[in-house]
């Protein structure tokens, strides 16, 4: 999948369509992004050159509503990952019901490589790129990999610029300063944590000290591990692109957060540089291991929450995890998926597991509409309610109509959602 995960994709809907209550016409037209735009972008760096760089940006389907999706800077960025990306974000929407379609944008670039000058130039003139398709009632970016609270301010002012005032309501994940909402930056990381939680409450198991690994440890990853250590999970690993470390007494996630956050990198904690609380009070000691070896840990739950095509036919036999909560968009390629299915692992997906970010993104901009804010815990509360209910209809889909798995479940009531939305606009003209 990982070569191309819109073929990924189609296959999951293709695996899901025999179950799925919805006419084959309405399915095959489905399988089509409504549009992708893709601009040149020449940027003046902060070095004196000219670079040009390439982006994009897919609205897939908008029968319920809005697009809706993120915007990746990353260098392995293409136009079908784009619209494999905006396929998924069509499906998540309309599985937790927000009244959005999908979309999602992308900019090949190495974000390591660039300053905070060139990273703002480079949105800015990406944004003039797409301003002319995006819009508050019309597709709303928000933040994604190598994205973040400040590429949106910088995607705001210049969309606001154009339109002579402000319009915060035109992307999410927004600072707080700004319009953006309380609990958004961690959102994602916290549905992670609540549908981990679910699950267990759905097995019958107790999640207090059950093992868990996590293969990133960026906004996803680290919330994630943050909650789930807070509700009794025991951490025992997770990474980053430089290294993995495990320790199967559990890590000290606030000491590997704090070291994370300033701007430290997994393989110097594993290196003992810095593990640690900064006040003495203990010291973590974990082993130095890799990713793919993380990822065949013996533990309850492993949650991918990095890239694509990580759990593949070549390492699936491996696994030893009991449960799989996808974190990450698209982790699980078909052919490996087919066989957690054999072997009964349940696996929660992606469109299910990390929903929280774009739940929160909706709440953002319905406070936007209102002029008016929400404190935290109603944020929270919201969050809770819709992804729980979501997990719910999609065991009870999975229960009562007997299907393969969850992934199968979650992807009928999508389609189905999206197929009546459809069937009741009609085709025009
Ligand atoms: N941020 C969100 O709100 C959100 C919402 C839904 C889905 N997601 C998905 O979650 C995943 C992670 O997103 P994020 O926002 O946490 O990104 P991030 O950039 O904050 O963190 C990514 C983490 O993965 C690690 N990583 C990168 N390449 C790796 C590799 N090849 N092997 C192992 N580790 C690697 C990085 O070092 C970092 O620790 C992505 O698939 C993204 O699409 C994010």
């Amino acid at each position: 999948m990982a070569d191309d995960p819109f073929q990924n994709m189609l296959a999951q809907m293709d695996r899901a369509e025999e179950y799925a209550d919805v006419d084959h016409g309405v399915f095959e037209r489905l399988k089509h992004p409504e549009r992708t735009l893709k601009v040149t972008l020449p940027v003046e760096l902060e070095s004196g050159e000219v670079e040009v760089f390439e982006g994009y940006r897919c609205q897939f389907d908008s029968a319920r509503g809005p697009f809706k999706g993120g915007v990746r800077f990353h260098p392995s960025v293409t136009q079908r990952e784009v619209e494999a990306l905006a396929g998924w974000m069509t499906w998540k929407t309309a599985l937790v019901d927000l009244p959005y379609g999908g979309a999602k944008g992308g900019v090949i670039c190495e974000p390591k490589d660039l300053t905070d000058r060139d990273l703002e130039r480079l949105t800015r003139r990406y944004t003039e790129g797409i301003r002319r398709m995006i819009g508050p009632e019309i597709d709303v970016p928000a933040p994604d990999m190598n994205t973040n609270p400040q590429t949106m301010a910088w995607m705001m002012d210049t969309y606001s610029m154009y339109e002579g005032y402000s319009v915060p309501q035109v992307v999410t994940g927004k600072p707080l300063e700004i319009g953006g909402t309380p609990g958004r930056v961690e959102a994602t990381g916290r549905g992670v944590s609540l549908v981990t939680e679910r699950l267990f409450e759905y097995l019958d198991r107790d999640l207090s000290d059950a093992s868990v690994a996590i293969q990133g440890f960026g906004n996803v990853g680290s919330n994630a591990a943050r909650l789930l250590d807070e509700a009794g999970a025991n951490v025992v690993a997770t990474s980053d692109v430089s290294a993995a470390a495990y320790d199967p007494d559990g890590l000290d996630v606030a000491a590997l957060g704090a070291h994370v956050d300033a701007g430290g990198l997994i393989e110097e904690y594993v290196a003992g540089e810095y593990r640690g609380n900064a006040d003495g009070s203990s010291w973590d000691d974990p082993d130095r291991i890799t990713n793919a070896e993380l990822l065949t840990l013996d533990v309850d739950v492993l949650i991918p929450a990095a890239v694509e095509g990580v759990i593949t036919a070549d390492n699936v036999d491996d696994l030893r995890a009991s449960a799989v909560v996808e974190a990450a968009n698209g982790p699980t390629t078909v052919a490996a998926d087919e066989v957690l299915t054999e072997r009964d692992i349940q696996v929660v997906p992606d469109i299910l597991a990390n929903a929280g970010g774009v739940i929160v993104s909706y709440l953002e901009w319905v406070q936007n509409a209102q002029e008016f804010s929400w404190p935290l815990e109603t944020v929270n509360a919201e969050l809770e309610r819709r992804i729980g209910s979501a997990f719910d209809k999609t065991i009870d889909q999975y229960d009562e109509k007997d299907l393969p798995d969850l992934r199968t479940a979650a992807y009928t009531l999508a389609l189905e959602r999206t197929a009546k939305a459809h069937e009741y606009r009609g085709l025009f003209p």
